[in-house]
């Protein structure tokens, strides 16, 4: 509890004043003037976020969250449930989708166990223990967690940005089976949208698993009285690990300054969790790619940042916004290398 509430103290805005002066330098490079469109936008929010107008990513960091949530109980998932911990483990062995993007791309991989049903016996490097509890509880019956868990595992997603303050930018993403329904959940307390727009298919759910799936959000956010309510208060009662781990990570990004890459639905989810929190937090984030789950349009409202990549992905696991890092990290390169037409003129002679 300390440390979430030392955290929240630290969060403020990001610098305006640097964002405005990155703003006049991209004006005045050779180029119709907002040409390089989202380019231009992405280096001017990581200037405002580091303070700083000579930005270079050299160190990247995907942080990935895996927990098991106790609604899949009610068939609200067409998974197998020991995909949490597989798919887990796949991953840290580089051969599930993250782990080779990952390597493709440059960027550093740890996994975090913040509640897996399942033991992982193997040794991995990367891999940070921090369980929990070995999946939350069927929100049917009773809250998802206690206060405290919900608590604990929001600062382990913050303790665990502290110590890899040596990374320039941080991406998140998550695994889980049955985590559309807890985000859904979540989604459409703090919204209180139509439930049609807000919960799809997850990982490929039948029509009666959908009708399902819908019926135990609406009861749930009911029982625990959840419209307009506390954000932690919707993440205890209707949540997961994974998104609580998520949405520290979100609040440790925006305490420390370090501009962080959001992926698909379930890390939307936790972005607005965190926006709710704390509205600065949003400074930090950088909106990547368009989940093909019907909430995201809802998401990006609620969230005022729009996405630019659109790969009709629904993987989950931080792939779009691990996608993403060439484009960012182009974005701040031309800031740097770019010239004025005066000093092309010179160059040119
Ligand atoms: O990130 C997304 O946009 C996304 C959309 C649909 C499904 N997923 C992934 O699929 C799993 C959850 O699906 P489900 O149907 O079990 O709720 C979980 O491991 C997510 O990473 C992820
Ligand atoms: C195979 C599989 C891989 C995943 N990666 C993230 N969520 C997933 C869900 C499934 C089912």
């Amino acid at each position: 509890m300390e440390l979430y509430k030392a955290t929240l103290k630290r969060i403020k805005p990001a610098n305006t004043e640097v964002a405005v002066e990155a703003k006049k330098i991209l004006d005045e490079k050779m180029k119709p003037l907002g040409s390089l469109g989202k380019l231009e936008e992405l280096a001017i929010q990581i200037s405002g976020i580091t303070g700083r107008l000579d930005n270079t990513i050299l160190k990247k960091l995907h942080l990935v969250a895996s927990a098991d949530n106790g609604i899949v109980e009610e068939g609200v998932s067409s998974c197998p449930i020991e995909y949490t911990k597989i798919v887990s483990e796949a991953m840290l062995s580089k051969v599930a989708a993250i782990g080779i993007l990952c390597d493709t791309l440059d960027v550093d991989f740890k996994l975090i166990d913040i509640g897996i049903a399942g033991e992982i016996d193997r040794k991995y490097p990367n891999l940070y223990r921090k369980n929990v509890k070995k999946g939350t509880n069927n929100f049917v019956y009773e809250p998802a967690m206690t206060y405290d868990e919900c608590i604990k595992a929001i600062e382990v997603g913050i303790s665990i940005v502290e110590e890899n303050l040596d990374y320039d930018i941080f991406s998140n993403g998550e695994m889980g089976i049955g985590n559309t329904t807890t985000s859904s959940a979540i989604l459409y307390a703090l919204t209180g949208e139509n439930l049609d727009l807000i919960v799809g298919r997850g990982g490929g759910l039948s029509d009666s698993g959908l009708v399902k799936k819908k019926k135990v959000i609406k009861d749930a956010v009911e029982k625990y009285n959840l419209f307009e309510n506390d954000p932690i208060e919707i993440l205890r009662c209707v949540g997961g690990l994974d998104i609580a781990c998520m949405a520290g990570i979100y609040l440790g990004c925006a305490a420390n300054s370090k501009p962080i890459l959001i992926d698909g639905f379930i890390s939307s989810v936790a972005a607005l969790v965190a926006q709710k929190i704390d509205p600065n937090t949003v400074d930090y984030m950088i909106a990547t790619h368009r989940s093909e789950e019907p909430g995201m349009v809802i998401i990006s409202k609620t969230l005022g940042r729009k996405t630019f990549l659109d790969m009709n992905m629904r993987l989950g696991e931080g792939t779009g916004a691990v996608l993403a890092y060439p484009i960012v990290t182009s974005a701040l390169e031309v800031m740097k290398r770019m010239k004025t037409p005066k000093e092309v003129y010179k160059i040119l002679g």
